[in-house]
């Protein structure tokens, strides 16, 4: 019979390139809405987790268990570290958040992807300045705009992967703020991946602190 979970459940999950092992033994869950923080030292294993648990990684043994909703895993948005974008880059926000949804020969866009345009642009509190060039916003407007970008098909993973690292202090609490808001009013599940421990202390729901090999500590944070 198929077993059941409620969103994530990885069960005694293991994995080993060339006779090193990344993790083993690892059993933790991942909860519909949880702001789930993985941390640990770079090169311990936290890339290779999350594309474990996204089925990129075949080589991984133990059970990886999914909910229902879930085709064969979930669906996910992605923002890596903030990519800076020239001052003279022409695209208004609105127009770079679109750039995502140009995938066929058609140059226009239908009258619902511009609605999903607005919506994550309003989920990310940027609507009122979509308008503005991209160029000329802050590091935190652009890191925005960037995220509104990865939830246009409402993905059922949003995975941050160190996206607030390279920003000063008060864009990344606005950035973070804003992922927050995601988190608390649209139920958006979250994966931050991060070394910043009072970032995770402030804002995670769940932790993962990898160790190496079959040492971690999965804690409760709120
Ligand atoms: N396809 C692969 N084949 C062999 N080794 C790999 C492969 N992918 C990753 N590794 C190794 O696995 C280990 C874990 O890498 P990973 O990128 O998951 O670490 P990380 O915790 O995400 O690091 P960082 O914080 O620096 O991003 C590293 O030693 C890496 O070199």
């Amino acid at each position: 019979m198929k077993q059941m979970t409620d969103f994530i459940e990885a069960k005694k999950i293991s994995l080993s390139f060339s006779n090193h092992d990344i993790f083993s033994d690892l059993s933790f869950k991942i909860f519909k809405g949880d702001f789930f923080c993985l941390i640990g030292k770079n090169g311990v294993g936290k890339t290779t987790l999350i594309r474990t648990l996204l089925g990129q990684l075949h080589e991984s043994s133990g059970q990886i268990l999914f909910a229902d909703q879930f085709k064969q895993s979930p669906s996910f948005g992605y923002v890596p570290q903030f990519r800076n974008i020239e001052a003279d880059y022409p695209l208004s926000i609105r127009n770079f958040v679109s750039l995502r949804l140009y995938r066929s020969l058609r140059p226009w866009l239908s009258k619902s992807e511009h609605e999903n345009v607005d919506l994550a642009l309003k989920r990310l509190g940027i609507l009122d300045i979509a308008n503005r060039k991209m160029g000329s916003a802050s590091g935190g407007e652009k890191q925005k705009a960037y995220l509104a970008q990865a939830i246009l098909y409402d993905p059922q993973l949003l995975i941050l992967d160190e996206s607030t690292a390279s920003l000063d202090t008060v864009s990344k609490i606005d950035v973070m703020n804003a992922v927050k808001n995601l988190n608390d009013k649209y139920e958006t599940t979250v994966i931050l991946i991060s070394h910043d421990l009072p970032l995770v202390e402030k804002y995670g729901k769940h932790s993962l602190q990898l160790q190496g090999g079959n040492r971690y500590s999965y804690k409760t944070i709120h």
